[in-house]
């Protein structure tokens, strides 16, 4: 037997949440397509839970919409949403089996119990726990528990799939491991889920589109290389990786564009956008020079850390540090801390974000 899914697309409209008199979540919208694997990222305090368990329908009741598919969830209790969460504790039922534990929401379901034993053993052997069956949670490891509470949650066979932060209690390298197996799963299933997590790394290999939250605001919504590389404000660029914020002045210069930063260097840039604001460069977009005479930015090396497959450097540049990393091969210098260098940026790899109008090119 297979497992009946019917994935949903999600529309959360002009929504607003509040704690009492504390304003949580602010206006947010957000489409998400039947199947997609989206994640919600931010950083601690965000808002990244409380719209998970919105959608979920605990908590305060929202201001705004939540359709899924064409249903409105609003006024519906979570039991009536044909919504599956899945929590950071994964909060299985200690005295039951693993197999009570999954069959737990069809039996309240008051689903006939042949069928119950079917779809449970279908779920198991989904996340690969067929043997497992008989024992009791605190005879698993955290891993197998987050299968559990994963079998126990797609067995109702929900519209959507919740999971606030389910890797974290795990160690690195299992959570490297879980997160392919959560995606393999979902692909399977084929079940629109959301992924609320604090970690980049984890939105940016799972998530085929992902929302970044601040303060209860969506800041920008995308796939992850977009967010990466198409910042729309600093809050985004600062966190998703690493990046250098230069203040300046772009204007016209030979042709092309450049920035005058407000420590006084100027830096040729392509931009069709002109005026004050700030150029986002990826430290990566940034090649080191042993012989500075060559470059029109100079520096010195004023740290550096040793990363394996990079060499990440800290360049005071006129009293502003700039991290740069160079790819680390054999035979490539690695640079001492006190050498004078040059910088030579890839002009076509830079954001700028205008302060306030922007004045486009003619
Ligand atoms: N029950 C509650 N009563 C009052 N305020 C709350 C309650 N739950 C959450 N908050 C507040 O709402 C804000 C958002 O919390 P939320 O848990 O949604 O953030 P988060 O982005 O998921 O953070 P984390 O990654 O730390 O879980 C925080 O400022 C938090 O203090």
């Amino acid at each position: 037997m297979t497992l009946v899914q019917k994935s949903a697309g999600i529309s959360i409209q002009d929504l607003h949440l509040s704690f009492g008199s504390t304003k949580v979540l602010t206006g947010v919208n957000l489409e998400i397509k039947a199947g997609e694997f989206f994640a919600f990222l931010g950083p601690s305090g965000s808002g990244k839970s409380t719209l998970l368990r919105a959608i979920a329908g605990f908590g305060p009741r929202p201001k705004g919409k939540i359709l899924v598919g064409d249903r409105d969830l609003a006024g519906l209790p979570p039991w009536e949403r044909n919504v599956g969460m899945v929590f950071q504790s994964y909060a299985l039922w200690p005295h039951m089996s693993v197999r009570k534990n999954v069959a737990f929401g069809l039996v309240e379901k008051k689903v006939p119990s042949n069928q119950i034993n079917e779809k449970v053993e279908a779920a198991l052997s989904l996340v690969g726990l067929l043997d497992y069956a008989e024992r009791m949670p605190s005879q698993l490891s955290g891993g197998q528990q987050q299968r559990v509470a994963l079998a126990r949650t797609i067995v109702v066979e929900p519209d959507v799939l919740l999971l606030d932060e389910p890797l974290s209690n795990l160690d690195a390298s299992l959570r490297v491991q879980m997160r392919r197996e959560l995606l393999a799963l979902q692909r399977k299933l084929g079940l629109t889920t959301i992924f609320v997590t604090h970690d980049q790394e984890e939105a940016n290999t799972t998530a085929d589109r992902m929302a970044v939250l601040d303060q209860g605001v969506v800041q920008q919504i995308g796939s992850p290389q977009m967010l990466y590389d198409h910042p729309e404000n600093l809050f985004v660029a600062r966190f998703l990786g690493t990046a250098n914020i230069l203040e300046g002045e772009i204007t016209k210069a030979d042709g092309g564009a450049q920035i005058e930063l407000v420590t006084g260097e100027k830096i040729a840039i392509e931009s069709s956008v002109f005026g004050d604001g700030n150029l986002v460069l990826r430290p990566q977009n940034i090649a080191v020079r042993q012989d500075p005479s060559a470059s029109a930015l100079t520096g010195k090396i004023v740290h550096r850390e040793f990363l394996g497959a990079q060499v990440r450097y800290l360049v005071d540049v006129a009293n502003t540090q700039m991290v740069v990393d160079q790819s680390h091969a054999l035979d490539q210098p690695v640079l001492e801390v006190g050498a004078e260098v040059g910088l030579d940026i890839n002009k076509k790899s830079g954001v700028f974000l205008p302060k306030k109008e922007v004045q486009h090119a003619a």
